[in-house]
């Protein structure tokens, strides 16, 4: 079986990266990727890979924003599904997206229902985590307004600079995958001294590699 594994930075995967260079899996090749922060980089370097080489899963591992207050830094969610947070126009004080001015359709492939949606098939096996839904933004949103309009129109739980692009780009592919993101920070209004980012990654890690482990 053919694995990628994929995440925006080294840094975020580094653990990980450790982990693979001291295994050998029989059972399964594993392959990484970097693909850069944000959708533009990630959405060329996944097609770029796919076309030559097509994984049988691919597992895109992150960090992200929460916007509940109540959930703990460094917990690890799946995403079910994915939404653009703002690809679309500013109407005077309003914001569409590209469903709402009927640039794009609520239906048309891979979107359902104006989403991203994993279907979860196909996977030899899948964490036992939370599922979430996310929003994939290219400005990581740090002000009210902004974590309210997301908020009000997406009822996210996550925020990331990628998500939707890998679903994307796996849906459109028919490959099998699933996004695990490790919660470093609330969205809000922009603290970074707040941010937990070593926790995050490492138990983004862990779960990475205790999924790994059930491999030969
Ligand atoms: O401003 C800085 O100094 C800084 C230092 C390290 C990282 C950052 C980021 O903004 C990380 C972006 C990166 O991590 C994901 N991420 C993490 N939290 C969020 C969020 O609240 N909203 C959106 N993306 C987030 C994202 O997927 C990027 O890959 C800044």
């Amino acid at each position: 079986m053919k694995i990628l594994v994929t995440a925006a930075t080294t840094f975020e995967i580094q653990p990980f990266l450790d982990y693979l260079s001291t295994k050998r899996h029989q059972d399964c090749q594993v392959t990484t990727l970097i693909g850069g922060i944000g959708m533009m980089h990630t959405a060329y370097q996944l097609g770029r890979q796919f076309a030559v080489n097509k994984p049988d899963l691919a597992i895109q591992a992150g960090i992200a924003g929460c916007f509940d207050h109540s959930w703990e830094m460094g917990k690890v969610v799946i995403i079910d599904k994915e939404q653009l947070g703002d690809l679309g126009v500013e109407d005077g004080v309003a914001y569409k997206d590209l469903f709402d001015i009927q640039l794009w359709q609520p239906d048309q492939p891979p979107f359902s229902n104006r989403s991203l949606v994993n279907p979860f098939e196909g996977l030899p096996a899948l964490p036992e985590l939370p599922k979430a839904g996310g929003v994939t933004i290219n400005t990581v949103s740090g002000s009210e307004p902004t974590r309210q309009l997301l908020l009000n129109k997406y009822a996210p739980e996550v925020e990331s600079m990628e998500g939707a692009a890998f679903h994307y780009a796996c849906l459109m592919e028919k490959i099998p995958f699933f996004q695990l993101r490790s919660i470093s920070n609330f969205v809000e209004v922009r603290d970074k001294s707040k941010w937990k980012i070593p926790l995050a990654i490492q138990s983004l890690n862990d779960v990475l590699i205790k999924y790994f482990d059930q491999w030969n």
